[in-house]
């Protein structure tokens, strides 16, 4: 192939610094090394958490850096050594590596992989603990292992899955995060049985796919709370069956939702990030067995709390980190779940549109009616 072992100069979305628009410039993306694979990324969608490292208050976002980790490509090369992917295959990039091999990966508690952390929470790559991007030899760092707001990207051969071909890249990169993290935090994470009761507490794409879980799972009732009333209608869609706007209500929340439940939930999600509404979401869980899975992410320095009471009398507090899937082996599944139709995806996308428009698409995502916006990285 031409570009094989060359420099690639393409465009990317840089994030030069917190909050400062991103700008479009020519970026050079080095070669993969051993282990690394480049990949020419087709559409990436935007999640919260890339607006949150954006916003400068995740401790590990460090700049000049690529955002982006929701995304559907096609390999362009590989280092040596790579055997899992080859030029041509269609993959989503993995921010939650699967290596098989490390303490995490063989202990069969956790998705959460060890291999290539240290690096992806410091921008790099593991083999020389550098970056592939730069900008007339300026670095511009790596981000969550994956950087796919940008035409090619370099990332480690263990955070990377292969897929079907038949599969719409435009559609299935959105398998990348939001939406297994939602299906996962009640399949693999709470294990939600049928007849349960569920809270979810944010009803953007993340609590959208908790109450598609929920309702798969067989959920009797799914309550869905959100501050803003317009997202009611669409979440009937996903499955929640009543709905709850705090903003509404006097009384506390999770008292609220204990009075209408007999006790509270069997089980609650928290998909927004907000410290006070974690704390709400574990005391609306019934006494003895309510379990609780925090899934929003919490700006630096926030912590939770409550009365260990809570605890002492039964209920359970967890979160999930890409709900539990083992990417490598769980993502191509779920793309096949999709293309058989047992997963909803494309309902999820409210706008498409291009990497040279992405500063409208983060302004997109903090109006109420945007879940997913995908972008299509042509230049
Ligand atoms: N743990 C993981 O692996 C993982 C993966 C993806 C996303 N996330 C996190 O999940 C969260 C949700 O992501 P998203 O993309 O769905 O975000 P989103 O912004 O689309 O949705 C958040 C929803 O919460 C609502 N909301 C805000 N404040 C509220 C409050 N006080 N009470 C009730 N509702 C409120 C908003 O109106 C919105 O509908 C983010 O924090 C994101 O960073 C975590
Ligand atoms: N750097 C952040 C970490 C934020 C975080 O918890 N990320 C989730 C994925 S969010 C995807 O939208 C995650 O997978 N966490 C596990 C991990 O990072 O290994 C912070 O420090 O706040
Ligand atoms: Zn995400
Ligand atoms: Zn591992």
């Amino acid at each position: 192939m031409a570009t094989q072992g060359q420099v690639i100069t393409c465009k990317a979305a840089v994030a030069w610094e917190p909050n400062k628009p991103l700008s479009i410039e020519d970026v050079q993306v080095a070669p993969p090394q051993a282990g690394e694979v480049r990949v020419k990324i087709l559409y990436t969608a935007l999640c919260h958490t890339d607006a949150y490292t954006w916003s400068g208050k995740d401790p590990e976002g460090l700049f000049p850096c690529i955002l982006g980790h929701e995304a559907a490509g096609i390999v362009e090369s590989v280092g040596e050594g790579v055997t899992n992917v080859q030029p041509g295959d269609h993959v989503i990039p993995c921010y939650q590596a699967e290596c098989g091999e490390c303490k995490f990966c063989k202990s069969g508690k956790t998705n959460l992989c060890g291999k290539v952390r240290s690096a992806t929470g410091v921008g790099v790559m593991l083999s020389d603990r550098k970056s592939r991007f730069s900008i007339n030899g300026k670095t511009i760092y790596h981000f969550m292992g994956t950087s796919t707001f940008s035409q090619y990207t370099v990332v480690h051969d263990v955070s990377v899955a292969k897929i079907d071909p038949a599969a719409p890249l435009d559609k299935v990169c959105l398998l990348g995060c939001g939406v297994p993290t939602g299906l996962g935090a009640v399949w693999n994470t709470a294990k939600v049985e049928p007849g349960s009761i569920v809270a979810v507490f944010g009803l953007g794409t993340v609590g959208l796919a908790v109450a598609e879980g929920a309702k798969s799972a067989g959920a009797s009732r799914i309550i869905g709370i959100d501050i803003d009333s317009k997202k009611f209608d669409t979440a009937k869609n996903f499955g929640v069956t009543e709905f709850i706007n705090p903003k509404e209500h006097d009384k506390p929340i999770q008292q609220v939702i204990v009075d209408l439940t007999d006790g509270g939930v069997d089980y609650s999600f928290e998909c927004i990030g907000n410290v006070s509404v974690m704390r709400a979401a574990l005391e609306c869980c019934h006494k003895g067995w309510g379990t609780s899975v925090i899934v929003g992410v919490a700006a630096s320095g926030q912590e939770i709390s409550t009365r260990p009471f809570q605890l002492v009398t039964g209920r359970v507090w967890k979160g999930t980190a890409f709900g539990g899937f083992k990417s490598r082996s769980q993502v191509p599944w779920l793309v096949e779940k999709y293309l058989k139709k047992e997963i909803k995806v494309d309902e999820y996308i409210t706008h498409n549109l291009t990497l040279g428009e992405i500063n409208k698409a983060f302004d997109l995502m903090h109006e109420g009616g945007c879940l997913r916006c995908v972008l299509s990285t042509d230049a």
